[in-house]
């Protein structure tokens, strides 16, 4: 017998503490539950928690989970009765299938019409959930219940959209050429591979064989084209000149491309953000400008590989422009500037001061540090947020890309010879040009003591970048809170928890977003983390566009192991700052399919995977 005093109700914040003490007493996982409350049915006697059960909704589907009932009140009925509620709900509100994952209670669900499914049919944003990423154990049985008919599929013949024309969205539409997928290619710039451009006078410490993704390889092979000497290190504007300009040229590639077409905007077809009916059949609009005009298109699936070199990190340490950095823009530079070349005659003769402790900002300091063997007058000064020096001097000997191991150590090595001063602990807030026109940068040291550091000509910014986030503004994404990546992703690189270039291989799962057919791939994939490496991305368009074309037993099979970087952390403090991202780190220098982690490094730095849980649901 039920209680005469049941209730039935929704939800509220202050039932968390008694939700989450039930679904421990059960062994059910609470990761992930709590941000999905609203959606939770309460079974009450008074203030009694007797039972529960809740929904995740990701667009037209939801995952059904804590569905929970109290030990001394189960068998009588309380559970099914809370299930007719959630299901009332759920048809109330479109959902068109309810899923779950269950260890136990496969034959409970059974009896209310669920059937059991392979997990690779759930839903793609579905793949992104807690209980998906790890707080269910693999050996879960996942269950399905249609509400309603399965929406009809969008028309086939609609192309797939791939934003952004550098080595990532190349590999991609290397992948859907392959596949056979119609697509166009959406470029900004007025060349394929942009942003290389941008600093293509930078050698990078990866190899040519790293930089070459083998799809796009395959089909340049195919029309007489020979590969670049396999062991070199290329220049990052000869990726562009011999690889992405060939590719881009092929025919076939070249009916696709659209160059100077600024994507400015994507939804859904007659849906905005908050219209769930329908959403996954209705194609993606794409509103762009090119000559001058706004166009729009339509497509099936969209894949953003825009990259984040547009949008660089200020020089202010809390991640807002300093004070005065805008109206010195004109002397400041964002990213690696030519120093050898196209702009020596700014940095020659003057004193010039880099921030940030990533590969950019050596590579800024080591050409400026040439200079100033042959151009008498020229100064340099090295400005970082953290006081950690051992970390932007990286790995060295240890890092499996001998190359970007040098050059850390070529930064140690001028540091130790008085080459440059260094200003490390030091938190910029402001930026003043003074009558000189010199500029004088103030701040704080880690001990929050003000500092105040004058007589510059010049800034070189090379604090990293961030992703640009306002083309998703109608989609429905779900990223990392800090780091703006991938949510998924986010514990596997958040350098606030490790610094090795160990990452899980990952692919379309835990690329997905609740917008289904919506993508993100390479470095704008992760977010505002500082490791991502160009082999990463060739293996994420692999494996997207491989989901994309149905093959999910391609698209399940990761193979990228990523070499260590040689300076491994784990579980840094949250107060330890993240070294900034550079192009060297971020964009250009792809990795070894499998390089054997040193043995330091082996151990201490396994990738973080969510909580787990013994019992699943
Ligand atoms: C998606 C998920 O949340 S998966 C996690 C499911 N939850 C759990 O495993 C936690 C522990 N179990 C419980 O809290 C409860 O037993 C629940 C939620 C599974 C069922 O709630 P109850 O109120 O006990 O069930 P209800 O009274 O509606 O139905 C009882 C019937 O279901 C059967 N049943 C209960 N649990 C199970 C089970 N794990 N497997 C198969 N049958 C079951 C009972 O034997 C009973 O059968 P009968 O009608 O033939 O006598």
């Amino acid at each position: 017998m039920l209680p005469t005093s049941l209730t039935l109700r929704q939800a509220g914040p202050a039932d968390w503490p008694a939700i989450q003490a039930l679904l421990q007493t059960l062994g059910l996982p609470t990761a992930g539950a709590q941000h999905h409350l609203a959606t939770f049915v309460l079974a009450l006697s008074g203030e009694e928690l007797l039972g529960c059960a809740g929904a995740e909704v990701y667009g037209r589907h939801a995952l059904l989970r804590s569905v929970a009932v109290a030990p001394a009140w189960q068998g009588r009925g309380l559970g099914r009765r809370l299930l007719q509620v959630l299901l009332q709900q759920a048809r109330a509100r479109e959902i068109a299938s309810l899923h779950l994952l269950t260890q136990g209670a496969s034959g409970y669900f059974t009896r209310l019409g669920f059937a059991v499914a392979p997990r690779s049919s759930a839903p793609a944003g579905l793949q992104a959930s807690a209980e998906f990423r790890g707080a269910c154990p693999a050996d879960a049985v996942f269950m399905s219940l249609a509400l309603q008919a399965p929406a009809p599929a969008m028309a086939d013949d609609l192309p797939v959209a791939v934003l952004g024309a550098g080595p990532v969205g190349l590999a991609a539409a290397a992948q859907l050429l392959e596949r056979g997928l119609p697509f166009v290619l959406l470029e900004a710039g007025d060349s394929v591979g942009r942003n290389l451009l941008d600093y293509g006078h930078v050698r990078l410490f990866s190899p040519w064989r790293y930089n070459i993704d083998a799809s796009m390889a395959r089909r340049l092979s195919a029309s007489g084209w020979t590969a670049p000497p396999e062991d070199e290190l290329p220049l990052a504007a000869e990726v562009v000149e011999r690889v992405l300009r060939p590719f881009a040229a092929l025919p076939e590639l070249a009916r696709a491309l659209k160059l100077g077409a600024r994507v400015s905007a994507l939804s859904r077809e007659g849906m905005d953000k908050v219209k769930s009916a329908g959403r996954e059949r209705a194609p993606f609009v794409l509103r762009y400008q090119q000559d001058g005009r706004e166009h729009e298109l339509r497509a099936r699936a969209v894949l953003d590989a825009t990259g984040t070199w547009n949008q660089p990190n200020p020089l202010g340490a809390n991640g807002l422009p300093a004070r005065g950095e805008a109206e010195a823009a004109a002397q400041i530079h964002y990213g690696i500037p030519d120093i050898a070349g196209a702009q020596r005659a700014r940095y020659a003769g003057r004193r010039t001061l880099v921030v940030g402790a990533g590969h950019s900002a050596a590579n800024a300091l080591l050409d400026l540090a040439a200079l100033a063997r042959e151009a008498p007058g020229t100064r340099l000064a090295w400005a970082l947020r953290s006081s950690a020096l051992h970390k932007a001097f990286g790995g060295g000997a240890a890092d499996a890309l001998p190359a970007r191991g040098a050059l850390g150590s070529a930064l140690q090595q001028l540091s130790q010879e008085g080459g440059l001063e260094v200003l490390s602990g030091l938190r910029i807030e402001a930026v003043q040009r003074e009558a000189d026109g010199r500029l004088t940068v103030s701040g704080r040291d880690e001990q929050g003591q003000a500092l105040s550091l004058a007589g510059f000509d010049q800034i070189i910014c090379a604090t990293g970048q961030r992703p640009d986030l306002s083309l998703g503004r109608e989609l429905r994404l779900r990223l990392d809170p800090w780091l703006e990546s991938t949510e998924a992703l986010g514990p596997l690189i958040d350098p606030n928890l490790h610094s090795c270039g160990t990452v899980r291989p990952h692919g379309h799962r835990e690329l997905a977003h609740p917008e289904p057919g919506f993508y993100t791939l390479g470095v704008k994939s992760y977010g505002r983390a500082p490791t991502f490496l160009m082999a990463t991305g060739f293996e994420q368009a692999r494996s997207v566009v491989a989901a994309l074309a149905g093959d999910l037993e391609a698209a399940d099979r990761l193979e990228l192991a990523l070499p260590e970087t040689g300076v491994c952390s784990l579980g840094g403090s949250a107060s330890a700052p993240a070294a900034p991202a550079s192009p060297a780190a971020a964009g250009c220098c792809p990795t070894p399919a499998s390089a054997p982690a040193p043995a330091a490094c082996a151990t201490a730095c396994q990738p973080a995977t969510p909580a787990r849980s013994a019992c699943c649901g």
